[in-house]
């Protein structure tokens, strides 16, 4: 059986602060099959992003890799040499960050930024980078590119200036590209054309996408398998539908239960009441049981660690066997409450 193309086991993210150490990550294991588009959600302050920096060697100072492995087509990386581990992650993964703006040098042209890669690392002559940059300019839905080659960053729009983002990203050939909520800064039109450009990508040029987003709507639109942050550790993963359908863990279902949805009759919107626990203190038992509509006792001694829940699904819920029943439980706890 062929690999998946990449795969994290147990990856933990400490960030030391002067009178803590805050867990921000705790074993994080997931996998991106080739082309294939996977969504990591959870709200603000859940982990997302450090998980995705932490694949590329990208992690904010003073965040670091605790522990993990790291395999890419099945091989373990995480041993290499730092530049080697640098070289082989970036051969085979780029990332788009959420603020273009920053992301791209103000005082360069759009082209030339785009044509740097196949000029450096490609080891392409000028006249090849230029023509690549602008076949990747067009490719992302960018109009009469080799006008808008000349441009600087501020003389293009966001939307435009985030597919010229995804243009870099792919301008290094990768096999899968990572995105940190590359949608969030963009009003909803544009959003919806640059996930528009992303799965395009995955259809036609075959490039897996792991997107993060606090916005289930964002990953439901893009991805066709989802793992669910809360408090820097996965709590439930699993086909996109099944997920939305029929969630395995009370935190997609507070958090499916808390987005007014059009096209599905939702009687009541729920308030996810509280706040995550502070990563810096030891957990006592699970992490979502304080704002768990569904907890009981046990639940507040020892933290779950997933478990199977389904064809292609775990769970980090104790509960779970009564996930059927979630639904009348809200309705019949709200009706209580009112
Ligand atoms: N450079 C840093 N210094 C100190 N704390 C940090 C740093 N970066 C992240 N954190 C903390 O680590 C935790 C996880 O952050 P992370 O950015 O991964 O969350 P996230 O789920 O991506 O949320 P957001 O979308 O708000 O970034 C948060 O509590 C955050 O405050």
């Amino acid at each position: 059986m062929t690999p998946p193309l990449l795969e994290v086991h147990d990856l933990h993210v400490d960030i030391p602060m002067p009178h803590a150490r805050l867990h921000a990550v705790r074993g994080v294991s997931l996998t991106v099959g080739a082309a294939e588009s996977v969504g990591l959600v959870g709200e603000s302050g859940s982990g997302k992003s450090l998980t995705l920096r932490a694949l590329l060697g990208l992690l904010p100072r003073p965040a670091r890799i605790v522990s993990g492995t790291i395999l890419i087509d099945g091989e373990d990386v995480t041993g290499l040499p730092a530049k080697r581990l640098r070289r082989r992650l970036a051969d085979t993964m780029s990332m788009i960050f959420q603020d273009s703006l920053t992301a791209l040098n103000p005082v360069m042209r759009v082209g030339d930024q785009i044509a740097e890669a196949p000029l450096r690392r490609l080891g392409k002559s000028r006249g090849e980078a230029r023509a690549i940059a602008v076949d990747l300019m067009r490719e992302v839905g960018i109009a009469d590119p080799e006008r808008r080659y000349e441009l600087y960053p501020h003389q293009l729009s966001g939307g435009m200036r985030q597919r010229v983002c995804i243009a870099i990203a792919l301008s290094t050939k990768p096999r899968l590209i990572l995105a940190d909520e590359p949608t969030t800064a963009l009003d909803v039109t544009i959003q919806a054309q640059v996930l528009g450009v992303l799965r395009q990508l995955k259809q036609e040029e075959h490039v897996g996408l792991l997107l993060v987003s606090h916005d289930l709507a964002v990953v439901s639109q893009t991805c066709s398998r989802l793992y669910v942050m809360y408090a820097g550790k996965v709590v439930e993963s699993g086909d996109l539908v099944d997920l939305v359908t029929e969630p395995r863990h009370p935190y997609t279902f507070s958090l499916l239960r808390s987005v007014p949805d059009p096209d599905r009759r939702v009687a009541r919107l729920l308030t996810i009441h509280g706040r995550p626990p502070d990563l810096t203190q030891p957990l006592t038992g699970c992490s979502f049981a304080p704002r768990c509509p569904f907890a009981e006792d046990a639940c507040r001694v020892g933290e779950p660690e997933p478990v199977p829940a389904g064809t292609g699904r775990l769970s980090a819920c104790r509960r779970v066997d009564t996930a059927e029943r979630w639904t009348a439980m809200a309705e019949e706890e709200a009706g209580s409450t009112r």
